[in-house]
């Protein structure tokens, strides 16, 4: 299952900052987006817009054509997931994690809850005796694990990470990376992604926005990343100092 995603002249404001003056984009069912700019830049504030955890933006956002405002929270829940940064502050430390996976079908009232925890877990790859464990009995990377299990076992049609691989050791970063792609390409769900890193980006996106200071600055898609067709100076900014950092030069005219 998947859906449209559309945010037009979304805006928010803290305090006396205008932290999005006026973003815009569209995702296309089944296509992983992708979020990166500089730290600040309100990359994770358009996740929390989308997914109603900040809900005093303006402007219109909308979910397969309808406006996400209009939709009750259950309703939204079950069509919106989103999986943090830190796994281990998204897991309650007193919760099972057979607790952890069936309060979610507790609470959107789904029948057969054992084979869809079972289903779950085996899923993304973790053995059926953890779900008696408690999230300090698992690793960094299989805590994320159970985090996307959660978010998927409501059978969200789109699924925002928020920076998911940032805070795992780089070998298990390259296996939630393969989990996320594997079960995308299973489901079919839309995806958003925010992350800091354009080697993620290019390995998990279809386009990607580039943000600076709450605005969108330039979308891409991976051919364009290839081909150095990259024209906001921001951007090209960002493209060549992570490809440097690499080791790479890519954009005609830098060195
Ligand atoms: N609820 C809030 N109240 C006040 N300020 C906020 C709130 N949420 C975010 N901000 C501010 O908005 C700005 C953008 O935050 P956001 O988390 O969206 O940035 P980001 O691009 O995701 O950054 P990072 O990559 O460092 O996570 C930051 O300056 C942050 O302090």
């Amino acid at each position: 299952m998947s859906i449209a995603v559309t945010a037009n002249n979304l805006s928010i404001t803290f305090g006396a900052t205008k932290m999005l003056p006026d973003v815009s984009f569209h995702v296309e069912p089944g296509e992983c987006f992708g979020l990166i700019g500089e730290s600040g830049s309100g990359k994770s504030t358009v996740l929390r817009c989308i997914s109603m955890l900040n809900g005093f933006w303006t402007g219109d956002i909308r979910l397969g054509g309808t406006p996400v405002r209009d939709m009750a929270p259950v309703e939204r829940c079950r069509m919106v997931q989103m999986v943090f940064q830190d796994p281990y502050g998204s897991l309650h430390p007193r919760q099972s994690i057979r607790t952890a996976l069936s309060e979610p079908l507790r609470i959107h009232g789904l029948d057969r809850r054992e084979g869809r925890i079972r289903r779950a877990i085996a899923d993304v790859g973790l053995p059926v005796d953890f779900l008696d464990r408690y999230p300090h009995q698992l690793s960094g990377g299989q805590r994320q694990r159970v985090a996307i299990a959660r978010a998927l076992i409501l059978d969200p049609a789109l699924l925002l990470l928020d920076e998911p691989t940032s805070a795992l050791d780089v070998s298990v970063q390259a296996e939630i990376l393969n989990l996320l792609t594997r079960l995308r390409q299973e489901r079919g769900f839309t995806s958003i992604m925010v992350t800091h890193d354009l080697a993620v980006v290019s390995y998990m996106c279809d386009r990607f926005a580039i943000m600076q200071r709450g605005d969108i600055v330039e979308v891409l898609n991976r051919t364009a990343l290839e081909r150095a067709e990259a024209v906001h100076p921001y951007a090209r900014e960002l493209i060549e100092t992570s490809l440097a950092y690499e080791g790479r030069h890519l954009l005609p005219g830098t060195q």
